[in-house]
């Protein structure tokens, strides 16, 4: 579904990602984890197609097209769905129209009808209930005044919405308490299936007692340096990052 190779990106010409390969079936989680400033948000944003990242070198093929080459509309049409680290408000416009436009254009884009408000607000309603979010949040400007937990299961609300097929979630799960971080886990779970991937990039192994990954991935000064299962973040949570990044000097 993606695969990534020999990335490198800068942003204001200062080179952060150094040399990417990953490759992501179809139905698999990946976790990425590092230590601050290694690069996690910046890989999120060049995949997305975030401005302000250069892509100095490498690839990326998403379901045999050139990634790179789509502007992030486009991308986010053709299923790629990035949550936010820090979601932004966005006052005077109502979650609800944000959603219902994002998901009519996500329609268009398969060829199908636009739906109409009332059927909207029928699928909408259904979907508030996954990730425990009261309807008046529906109606309030997107993520305006939003406690930090509220907006980020307001990002799993449009991600249960728009049923991307590549979801990268970054740092979702931070900020959250149990029961937010319970919820985004259920929230992730309930959308994994055999046709669809995930990016999970995390600082916490809590996550992933509920968010079982298939890889779990360790970047470092812009590079992964290591690769495990789910194991190797119980590794972290207990060594922290000091081993692998010496021992990726050394090799
Ligand atoms: N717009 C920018 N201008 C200058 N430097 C930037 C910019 N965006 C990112 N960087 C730098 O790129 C490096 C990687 O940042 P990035 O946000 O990708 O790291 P991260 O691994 O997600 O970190 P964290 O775990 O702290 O969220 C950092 O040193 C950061 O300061």
């Amino acid at each position: 579904m993606l695969r990534i190779e020999n990335l490198h990106a800068r942003v204001d010409d200062k080179p952060i990602l150094k040399g990417i390969d990953l490759t992501i079936k179809p139905g698999e989680v990946h976790a990425i984890m590092g230590p601050n400033g290694s690069g996690k948000s910046t890989l999120s944003n060049v995949l997305a197609g975030r401005s302000g990242y250069e892509v100095t070198e490498g690839t990326v093929t998403y379901r045999g097209r050139n990634l790179l080459e789509l502007p992030p509309e486009q991308r986010a049409r053709d299923g790629v769905f990035l949550a936010f680290q820090y979601p932004v408000e966005i006052p005077g416009v109502s979650n609800i129209y944000l959603l219902k436009a994002a998901y009519n254009a996500m329609r268009r884009h398969r060829g199908l009808n636009e739906v109409d408000a009332l059927d909207f607000l029928k699928l909408v309603k259904e979907k508030t209930k996954i990730v425990d979010l009261d309807e008046q949040f529906l109606y309030r400007g997107v993520n305006e005044g939003f406690s930090g937990g509220e907006k980020k299961r307001n990002e799993i609300l449009q991600m249960a919405i728009l049923e991307p097929t590549l979801c990268i979630l970054d740092e979702t799960d931070s900020g959250l308490d149990i029961d937010a971080l319970k919820v985004v886990a259920n929230g992730v779970n309930s959308l994994r299936s055999p046709d669809r991937a995930f990016i999970l990039v995390t600082h916490y192994q809590r996550l992933l007692d509920y968010v079982k990954p298939d890889h779990v991935h360790v970047l470092a000064h812009g590079r992964i340096v290591r690769s495990g299962d789910a194991g190797l973040a119980h590794e972290l949570e207990q060594k922290g990052y000091g081993w692998i990044e010496a021992a990726a000097a050394g090799g």
